[in-house]
C-alpha cells in the first residue's frame, strides 16, 4: 500500500503521519505542494497538519490552491482515498471534499489537549478498526476547529453515517460535536484531532493505531 504525505510551507506534522503510516506498513512517499503529480500507484494522499502558508486568510485556503491539490482531487474523482488531519480536514472542505467548514474555536483561543472522542461509525476504511460507540483518546491543537454546516447539511451527515467522530466535551464549538466527517463514497475522511500522535506508548496512548492499520490493511487487499 503506498501513500503520499503532502508537504506544503508550514506543515509540521508531515513526519509524525509519515511515522505512523510507515508502523502500519505503509510505502510514503512525502510529495511538495508544488508537485504536479502524485507518485505512480498512489493508494492514499494523506494530508497533515501544521500551519500551511501560517493559515494566512483562512486556514487551508491558499494550499488549498496548490498545483499538487488538482491531483489529489483527481485522485479523489477516481475513487481514491484520501486523509485530511486538522490543517490537512481545513484543506479538504476548502478544496469542497467534504462539506462544511472550521471556523475559528468558540473559545477563540488556540486549544492543546487529549480529546475523549466517540467513533460514530465502523463503516468505513478508516474506521472499521473500531467498534461505533466506542471511545478513544487523541490530541487536540488548533484554533480553527469549529465544524460549521447548514442543518440540513448536519442532517443529511448524519443521516448517512458520515460522523465518522464526534467530541465526548465539545472543545470547540463544533455544530453537534462533529469531529470528524467522511465523504459521500466513505474514502474521503477528515478529522481536527490527531490520530498520529497517539500511535505510540511514548505518546501517552495508542488508539490512533487501529485507523492507520485498518486503512493500510484495506488498501493492501484491495
Ligand atoms: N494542528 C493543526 O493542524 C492546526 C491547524 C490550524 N493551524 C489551526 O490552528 O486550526
Amino acid at each position: 500500500m503506498r501513500a503520499a504525505v503532502l508537504v506544503f510551507p508550514g506543515s509540521n506534522c508531515d513526519r509524525d503521519l509519515a511515522v505512523a503510516l510507515r508502523a502500519a506498513g505503509a510505502r510514503v512517499d512525502m510529495v511538495w505542494h508544488k508537485d504536479t503529480a502524485l507518485p505512480e500507484g498512489t493508494d492514499l494522499v494523506a494530508v497533515p497538519g501544521g500551519f500551511s502558508y501560517g493559515d494566512y486568510l483562512r486556514c487551508g485556503a491558499i494550499a488549498a490552491q496548490s498545483p499538487i491539490c488538482r491531483a489529489v482531487a483527481a485522485h479523489a474523482e477516481r475513487g481514491g482515498h484520501v486523509l485530511g488531519i486538522c490543517n490537512g480536514f481545513q484543506v479538504l472542505t476548502e478544496m469542497r471534499l467534504l462539506p462544511g467548514v472550521l471556523m475559528r474555536n468558540a473559545g477563540i483561543t488556540f486549544v492543546c489537549r487529549t480529546e475523549r472522542l466517540i467513533v460514530r461509525t465502523a463503516e468505513s476504511d478508516f474506521t472499521a478498526g473500531y467498534s461505533e460507540g466506542q471511545e478513544v483518546v487523541f490530541p487536540i491543537a488548533h484554533h480553527d476547529g469549529n465544524y460549521t454546516a447548514s442543518e440540513d447539511e448536519l442532517d443529511r451527515l448524519e443521516g448517512e453515517g458520515r460522523v465518522a467522530f464526534t467530541y465526548a466535551e465539545n472543545p470547540n464549538g463544533s455544530a453537534r460535536d462533529i469531529a470528524g466527517v467522511l465523504s459521500e463514497n466513505r474514502r474521503v475522511l477528515g478529522l481536527m484531532p490527531h490520530p498520529e500522535r497517539a500511535v505510540d506508548p511514548a505518546h501517552g496512548g495508542t488508539d490512533g493505531q487501529a485507523l492507520f492499520r485498518s486503512l493500510v490493511g484495506a488498501l493492501a487487499a484491495a
